[in-house]
């Protein structure tokens, strides 16, 4: 006899776009999302008997996104994603989890002028702030903040030698190469006891991330590098640092490879070592390094 083992279901790519506007000053401010909620529960007689009696409809919970988006804040998006998902574990019995993925979607506000503009805004780049939560009944919220697509490179200051050589090795070693990276970074918060808790900690997210994001600009741009592995260690720790409630960090980092071009063969032309100037950007094969860092030792799931 087969079983349900684990089931799962909700609306994705719900996008939210949500304005405030100060009528005092004038001045608007965006937020725009994609969320992803997902529930939990005593769901399985809808997937082996076809009954739907348990099943809040997917079209629901996409209304029930924005209904709550008018109703609360959306930022920070901890907040926003635990009072989502303490809605539908508090008024479905059934339900006993919720699992919210927020995207946060950059809307940088223009400077005009040298002024910063009341409602004009650009998007500045990929990079999205993403939080995961897992609010269950009776066992508190699990919060994982993050930082994905911050893409970054530096011309020098990042080295790679001492690593195994063997007779699968054609990789010379290097004192001196470009480093380039797309950034997922993610940090997990302490269990919180619930939306109160949540609350209680609203202004460390936003300072969590800008924390986190400005370590990992500062360790990347001023280390002298001599691998990805261990960049992402110090950021990890200097993260750990400067967020008390934290418990873990955790990196996944592309290493984006630009080769060298030997032009030698035009007019003997010298592009190689200290020469080289131009260079073939690669988009694939990357490296693809990951950590997670824990305060102590943790039993180890990587
Ligand atoms: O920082 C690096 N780590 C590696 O493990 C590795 N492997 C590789 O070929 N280049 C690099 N660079």
């Amino acid at each position: 006899m087969a079983s349900v083992a684990q089931a799962r279901y909700g609306k994705d790519n719900v996008r939210v776009y949500k304005v405030e506007r100060d009528e005092k000053t004038g001045v608007q401010t965006v937020t725009e999302m994609t969320v992803c909620v997902l529930l939990e529960g005593a769901i399985e007689i809808s997937y082996t008997k076809g009954d739907n009696s348990v099943v809040v409809a997917t079209d629901s919970i996409k209304n029930t996104i924005y209904i709550k988006a008018k109703e609360h804040p959306v930022t920070p998006p901890e907040l926003f994603a635990s009072i989502l998902g303490t809605h539908f574990i508090e008024t479905y019995a059934h339900i006993t989890a919720a699992h919210v993925k927020i995207i946060t979607h950059r809307w940088t506000r223009m400077t005009i002028d040298g002024k910063p503009h009341p409602h004009s805004f650009y998007r500045d780049g990929a990079e999205t702030r993403n939080v995961d939560a897992v609010i269950r009944k009776g066992q508190g919220i699990d919060i994982r903040s993050g930082i994905v697509g911050l893409l970054v490179l530096k011309s020098t200051g990042s080295q790679f030698h001492g690593f195994v050589r063997d007779e699968f090795t054609t990789l010379p070693e290097v004192w001196d190469r470009i480093l380039s990276t797309d950034v997922d970074c993610g940090w997990v918060w302490k269990t919180f006891s619930g939306l109160n808790a949540v609350k209680a900690s609203i202004p460390k997210f936003d300072k969590a991330w800008n924390d986190a994001r400005e370590i990992t600009m500062k360790t990347f741009a001023e280390e002298d590098s001599p691998s990805v592995q261990n960049t992402m260690y110090k950021m990890c720790t200097k993260i750990m640092d400067a967020v008390a409630e934290v418990e873990t960090v955790d990196y996944s980092l592309p290493n984006k490879h630009y080769f060298e071009v030997d032009l030698s063969w035009h007019k003997g032309i010298k592009n190689t070592g200290k020469d080289a100037e131009v260079y073939a950007p690669q988009s694939g094969p990357n490296g693809l390094i990951q950590v997670k860092v824990a305060r102590s030792q943790l039993s180890s799931k990587l």
